[in-house]
């Protein structure tokens, strides 16, 4: 049936017995966003300019662009947290969905660590956790598949500041898991971090994606946006410049000799 709701569930065996957490994922034929000619204005100044595309459930739409493009305008708008000056967004094909049911579906991975600094990765998550309403074995299982997918240790001992950066945004990236979002929006999570971590990350990506969790993903290195997005729109001084298919993309790229050593699209 076409636009109709789907959902995946895991199920997980651990010492207190088998679990099940689902996963609502929107169905793959429905547009679960839909941009159309959207514009932003910070009052008078226009950062984002005839904007439309949309997402079908389980795409990874990335967002590539330099600094200063519009990508985290964007993203906030897409977030719900910013209203468009011009323009629409619709939400899972319906013009009516309220904001508030949309938040509680929508995970939001801001560039900022939006944790306590004092806290470990497990104390943060616990108390984002209950924040979202889970408790005991819910929350011990949550918080164990969220570290699971962004390769973090549940039993790590270190204070958030006391972690690496790349740490630091894997944590924040769970935190965001824990609702099991239908929609994850990720604003440059891998900005200045290790390898490692960004590959944990891209991997974390690549997970939510096979599980049908449609992303949203800002950055501004092309071969990472390559390596996860199905989908990519290039931003450039607030406007899109092209929306292809990541094969399109690739091609496009190396036809236009675009390849800039520092991976930049400038
Ligand atoms: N709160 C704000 N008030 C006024 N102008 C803003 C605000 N936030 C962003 N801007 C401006 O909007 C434009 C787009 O910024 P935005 O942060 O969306 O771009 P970006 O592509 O995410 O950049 P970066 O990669 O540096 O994060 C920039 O010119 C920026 O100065």
């Amino acid at each position: 049936m076409k636009d109709a709701p789907s959902f995946l569930l895991i199920i997980y065996y651990d010492t207190i017995g088998y679990s099940l957490i689902i996963y609502f994922t929107g169905g793959n034929n429905m547009e679960i966003i839909k941009c159309s000619n959207l514009g932003y204005a910070y009052k008078k100044n226009k950062v984002l300019e005839d904007i439309s595309f949309s997402i079908e459930g389980g795409e990874v739409l990335g967002i590539l662009g330099p600094n200063g493009a519009g990508k985290s305008t964007l993203m906030t708008l897409c977030a719900t947290l910013l209203k468009p000056t011009e323009g629409t967004i619709t939400y899972f094909n319906d013009e009516n969905k309220e904001i508030e049911d949309l938040r509680t579906r929508i995970g939001l991975v801001p560039q900022e660590i939006a944790l306590y600094l004092d806290m470990t990765p497990n104390e943060n998550l616990s108390f984002f956790g209950r924040l979202y309403g889970l408790k005991k074995d819910k929350l011990k299982k949550q918080i164990e598949v969220v570290c699971e997918l962004t390769g973090i240790s549940t039993k790590e001992g270190k204070k958030i500041k006391e972690l690496s950066g790349g740490m630091k945004r894997r944590v924040n990236i769970a935190a965001a898991l824990l609702s099991s979002p239908e929609i994850l929006i990720m604003d440059e999570p891998t900005v200045g971090i290790d390898t490692q971590s960004r590959n944990e990350i891209l991997n974390a990506v690549n997970s939510m994606k096979n599980s049908g969790v449609t992303v949203l993903y800002s950055s501004h290195y092309y071969d990472e946006i390559l390596k996860v997005c199905s989908k990519i729109l290039v931003l450039k001084d607030g406007r899109m410049t092209s929306l292809k298919e990541r094969d399109q993309l690739k091609s496009a790229l190396l036809n236009e000799d675009l390849l800039y050593e520092d991976n930049l699209i400038d």
